[in-house]
């Protein structure tokens, strides 16, 4: 090493050994070190045997203070940062407080004008079914919602008002009288007094009972019935969650089952309110979209499915898609939901106890996906990286035996070549024809889903990957993962950059483990000569010739009604030289419009699908007019001079 290295490391090892150093500065130290220890390897100079033990020393020092969970000596502080997360977060575990009171229903302006008509000793103004609906309406930010036409039922269920409701003075307030009224009328229990607690009490107290049922009243003998709860949710939390939880096998199950249970009119009513409803819908998408989620990644391979594993971009979004909670809660430990989930992901494998469970989860949980399958035969042209990836990726999957020693397949390779020549598409179809386990990630994901804790997850990926060996992991957009370090970078991407070199190639890979990174990126330039050297197959994804253009026009037009004799076919071929399959497919889609854009305005409506004309060659010729290549021949000479460069090709 030279002079300025070794006097760089005599410091760093002065201040790890001093004592004084925080977990953070000791990781950055034996990250630094082991970064000085792989550009000595790469320029050569050290010798094989010390590159090796000094790597597994180091990446072992590293590794114990990462993995650590003693505060004063270690990083592992997952669990401290995702609750530091969660905090700002607001969820349904949250307290929840009702902004409706008896104070602010008396306020109400339509409270008030029935207390004035009632003074005033006239009928009442509102009819007993729009009761709900008034003060739905007028409790802005209550967090009341009613459906109107349910009416006095849903308000207020036994009761039954027969005739205009009396309207007296009784009692001093007479808004309440006519609850006073309605009471008299309420089913009887089976002794024969009227059910309600409060029968005899004051009209405030009967009003309490009826808007504010279960909140911080005492607890009471006989409860109101449940179908209060349905309108007036009460602010205690607890209860709420019940309700929610109350039906259903999951523990999680629809609010209409819990309802039906607990509501004393026998019958069993269908009334749902439109938040349960949502509530009760999207469980059901949820329990169907973790089933598919849950099966195993052998199984789609098995039934000829592709394990194409996605986390970001195709993963559904919404509320309700697949968060979860990193905080377990209570209900859901005493029921026992999760915990059958819980038992899949927990790592069983000895590599993968040193990871936290959530992690792990995390991992398996999004980043293994299933999609749909992509052959060989669907990539147009590209004769050489195929086979060079089938020779690389297929084979030593299938025959591992006999890719041994020098035959054995490198561990990383590089898709390089400008945008929309099908890169990713590769990536899909290997993921299909492999038969390994196959991890999809996006940089981008990685490098935001937590941030501070994006070399954990790297670290876990392979360790992951690993465990279920034969496996590929594809990054797409890898630059933006292994770009050049540069000193004003963000730390934390400058650790996963060194988490993810270390993983590719340093002591944490045994030379048997058989899992393949596969990067695929159209800034090859861009990437870190570090990581360049690890991607040792590196392979130019060029722009389709003219032979693959002609099948990949040939393969969509297949699909389509079309009329496309040779001739005009080999017309487009010649007129598309500098598209790429991206290209291409956006003059077919283009064309595809020509015979719609050909139909009268006022027939839109009425053709049939078998009233239009088929795809002609008239469609292209139009759509070539607005069609461009979207690759500059610029462009094009930067990656040819990189492939002549770094590139394995011939
Ligand atoms: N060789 C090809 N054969 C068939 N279709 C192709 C081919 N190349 C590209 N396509 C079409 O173009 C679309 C985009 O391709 P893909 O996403 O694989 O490009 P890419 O190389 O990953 O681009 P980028 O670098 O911008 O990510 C594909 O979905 C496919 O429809
Ligand atoms: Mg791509």
């Amino acid at each position: 090493m030279s002079g300025a290295h070794l006097g760089e490391w005599q410091r760093r090892s002065f201040d790890i050994s001093s004592g004084t150093c925080t977990p953070e500065q000791t990781a950055d130290a034996y990250r630094a070190h082991i970064l000085a220890i792989q550009y000595a390897w790469a320029s050569a100079q050290l010798s094989q045997a010390g590159i090796g033990s000094l790597l597994r020393t180091y990446s072992e020092r590293y590794a114990a203070v990462l993995d650590s969970d003693e505060p004063r000596t270690g990083l592992n502080n997952y669990a401290e940062s995702v609750l530091n997360l969660a905090c700002s977060q607001r969820n349904h575990s949250d307290k929840w407080e009702s902004s409706l009171t008896t104070a602010s229903v008396l306020e109400l302006p339509c409270v008030r004008k029935m207390i004035q008509a009632g003074t005033g000793g006239g009928k009442s103004l509102v009819a007993p079914a729009d009761v709900n609906i008034v003060v739905g309406q007028e409790s802005r930010g209550s967090s009341l919602s009613v459906v109107p036409s349910t009416g006095l039922e849903a308000v207020e269920p036994p009761f039954k008002p027969s005739g205009p409701p009396s309207w007296s003075k009784a009692e001093g307030n007479s808004t309440f009288s006519i609850l006073h009224s309605a009471t008299a009328e309420r089913p009887r229990g089976p002794e024969g007094v009227p059910s309600h607690p409060h029968s005899s009490a004051g009209p405030l107290a009967r009003a309490q009972s009826l808007f504010c049922q279960h909140s911080s009243a005492p607890p009471q003998p006989n409860p109101a019935p449940a179908g209060h709860q349905s309108v007036f949710f009460n602010s205690n939390p607890s209860k709420r969650k019940t309700f929610y939880n109350s039906g259903g096998e999951n523990g999680r199950g629809g609010a209409s089952e819990g309802q039906a249970r607990q509501d004393p009119r026998g019958g069993g009513t269908n009334f749902k309110m439109a938040k349960e409803q949502f509530i009760v819908d999207q469980q059901k998408k949820h329990s169907h979209q973790s089933q598919r989620a849950q099966q195993p990644p052998g199984m789609a391979a098995a039934i000829g499915g592709a394990t194409k594993k996605s986390l970001g971009a195709n993963r559904p979004r919404g509320t309700f898609s697949k968060f979860v909670s990193p905080m377990p809660r209570p209900e859901d430990k005493e029921s026992g939901v999760g915990s059958s989930n819980a038992q899949e992901t927990q790592p069983v494998d000895e590599r993968l106890k040193n990871f936290e469970p959530k992690i792990i989860e995390l991992i398996i949980s999004e980043i293994m996906d299933h999609g749909p399958p992509v052959a060989w035969d669907d990539i147009a042209g590209l004769e050489f990286a195929k086979a060079t990836i089938k020779e690389i990726v297929v084979w030593p999957m299938l025959r591992p035996d006999i890719f041994t020693g020098l035959r054995g397949p490198p561990k990383g390779i590089l898709l390089f070549g400008p945008p929309g020549t099908g890169k990713t598409l590769i990536g899909k179809c290997i993921a299909c024809q492999s038969g390994a386990t196959f991890f999809s990630i996006s940089a981008s994901s990685l490098t935001s889903k937590w941030v501070g804790e994006g070399e954990k997850m790297v670290r876990a990926l392979f360790a992951i990957a690993r465990c279920h060996q034969p496996a590929v992991i594809f990054i797409d957009e890898i630059d933006s993962l292994l770009s050049q370090r540069t000193d004003g970078e963000h730390d934390s991407s400058r650790r996963i950059k060194t988490e993810f070199l270390v993983q590719l190639d340093g002591a944490a890979t045994s030379a048997d483990d058989r899992v393949l990174v596969v990067g695929a990126t159209n800034r090859p330039q861009e990437i870190d000569e570090a990581a360049r050297r690890r991607l040792a197959k590196r392979l130019y994804i060029p722009l389709p010739e003219a032979a693959a253009r002609r099948q990949i026009v040939s393969h969509l037009m297949a699909r389509e009604k079309s009329q496309l004799g040779e001739d005009e076919l080999e017309t487009v071929v010649t007129g598309t030289e500098g598209f790429s399959g991206a290209d291409m497919t956006g003059l077919c889609r283009e064309a595809a419009l020509g015979p719609i854009r050909s139909i009268q305005l006022c027939d839109i409506a009425s053709i049939t699908p078998d009233q239009v004309r088929p795809i002609l060659h008239c469609d292209f010729q139009e759509a070539l007019r607005t069609v461009r290549p979207s690759v500059s021949a610029k462009d094009l000479e930067l990656y040819e001079e990189w492939n002549k460069t770094f590139g394995c090709g011939r």
